[in-house]
């Protein structure tokens, strides 16, 4: 089995151990689920930075990044910077993430906050927004055509922005619908954990103008970002290049100071 599969089985046993603690209904109840919420894509739109600014303590490919910080200082050193938007992983097992730092981060900052999960129920969607997030990530290499529906629009229904992950053109044509809002392309294969920022570039004709399209994983000089900004990129999702530096909001600081004055 590979990582992602295994990752995928988990989440299965996961979300169904928690529809039994706390009830979709329950979720409905959260404050933050009356929240209206603001839109990653249209800010990606009139963005000169564009950068997604990632809170990652670990992945199953690097193992450790940086388990020693606090989320709100993370995030909110991320929105001082001048980041476009926040995302969070909420996976436990494999990230070192939970629902507790999306509801931190949220506390913490105002801009448009993605929670980066394996979603494959509904029960999540809920969850995103019960939690404070305002945008939710679909991948496409581990859902339907006809899940990818059925998610984006319910995500649609509580006004959360969606961003579609693809990794290869099978994934991209099979995805394209008009409930998604951002066509993100994973430089990173989920399966082998090879990166390469070519997967940006050979996709980028094959996304309609309609989506904005957001360059995944791998990214860490300014000089890339130019780059994939020739192929129509307008958002740049950012993680261990930041979290691997004992400040990661200097960090982002300096990188996008850097970028905005080229
Ligand atoms: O740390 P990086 O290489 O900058 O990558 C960030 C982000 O793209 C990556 O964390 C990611 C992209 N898609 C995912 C799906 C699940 C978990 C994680 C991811």
């Amino acid at each position: 089995m590979n990582i992602l599969d295994r990752i995928v089985a988990d989440k299965r046993i996961e979300v169904d151990l928690k529809k039994s603690v706390i009830s979709a209904r329950q979720l409905e109840k959260s404050v933050l689920f009356g929240r209206s919420g603001s839109s990653l894509a249209d800010a990606l739109r009139s963005s000169s930075s564009g950068i997604i600014a990632e809170h990652k303590r670990r992945s199953p490919s690097k193992s450790v990044i940086n388990q020693g910080l606090n989320v709100s200082d993370v995030v909110y050193g991320y929105e001082t910077a001048g980041a476009t938007g926040i995302s969070v992983l909420t996976d436990g097992k494999y990230f070192g993430g939970s629902l507790d730092d999306l509801l931190l981060a949220r506390a913490s900052v105002e801009i448009p906050i993605l929670r980066k999960e394996f979603i494959i129920d509904e029960y999540q969607i809920l969850e995103a927004k019960a939690f404070g997030a305002d945008v939710i990530l679909l991948i496409a290499s581990i859902l339907s055509k006809e899940e990818i529906k059925q998610f984006s629009e319910l995500a649609k229904s509580l006004h959360l922005d969606v961003l579609l992950e693809v990794h290869n053109l099978e994934e991209l044509q099979k995805s394209i619908m008009p409930s998604l809002d951002m066509l993100g392309v994973n430089n990173r294969n989920l399966k082998t954990f090879e990166v390469s920022l070519d997967t940006s570039k050979t996709l980028a004709t094959e996304i309609p103008d309609e989506f904005v399209k957001v360059s995944e994983s791998g990214i860490s000089t300014t000089a890339a970002i130019n780059e994939l900004k020739t192929y129509g990129y307008q958002g740049f999702l950012i993680g261990e290049n930041f979290m691997k530096t004992e400040n990661p909001g200097m960090n982002a600081q300096k990188f996008i100071s850097e970028l905005v004055a080229e």
